[in-house]
């Protein structure tokens, strides 16, 4: 039987993960599965998604993040760039993490088709690199606007690379606490 599976790996941080399609190819271009419940859970990861989001952004160099909501809350999110390309940026906040404030980046485009698999417990934020730039986001747990948290994309204390000029923050993200400020996650 042919059949088209999910690709994962390690992202490098906890259990956060990368997720490739595989294709199959034909004369018209390829099919590829994009989500499967069982191959979800075969990976320990969740399969009750209950929000899907679009984020469109005009200009390269527009930076949203760094986000999570706090308990009870707390939620795990699937990204992919669905145009254009973006630099991705997890952080883990969990209070017990032996990685607390450490980050990884990863470049998600439209082109590789990659998703991000952000566990609970984690910052997220990103960075377009292109002009018209659009993510898709799932959600595990509902947007609940009481519990919107972050941390400062700009902390110098986490230190993160931006491959490009920061423009386009929001007068919210931008005065988003620092990590010594941080009350760390108990998911
Ligand atoms: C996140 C979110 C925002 N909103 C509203 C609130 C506000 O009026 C408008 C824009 O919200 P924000 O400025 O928070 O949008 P944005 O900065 O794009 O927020 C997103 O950033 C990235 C990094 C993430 O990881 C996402 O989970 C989300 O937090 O949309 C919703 O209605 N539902 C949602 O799920």
């Amino acid at each position: 039987m042919i059949f088209s599976p999910l690709g994962f790996s390690a992202a490098g941080l906890a259990d956060a993960c990368r997720i490739e399609l595989e294709r199959l190819e034909d004369d018209r271009g390829f099919f590829a599965r994009a989500f499967c419940m069982e191959e979800f859970a075969a990976q320990g990861l969740p399969t009750h998604w209950v929000q899907a989001n679009i984020s469109y952004n005009r200009q390269a160099g527009t930076l949203r993040g760094l986000h999570y909501q706090s308990a009870p809350s707390i939620e795990a999110k699937i990204v992919r760039c669905i145009r254009g390309a973006i630099f991705d940026v997890i952080v883990d906040i969990r209070a017990d993490s032996p990685h607390f404030g450490r980050w990884i980046g990863l470049e998600l485009t439209a082109a590789n088709r990659s998703m991000v698999y952000v566990p609970a417990g984690f910052a997220h934020g990103f960075q377009a690199l292109e002009p018209d730039t659009e993510l898709l986001y799932l959600h595990d747990t509902m947007f609940d606007p009481l519990r919107q948290a972050g941390l400062n994309a700009l902390d110098p204390a986490l230190g993160i690379s931006w491959p490009l000029g920061v423009t386009g923050l929001s007068a919210r993200d931008a005065s988003l606490p620092n990590l010594s400020d941080l009350k760390p996650l108990r998911p």
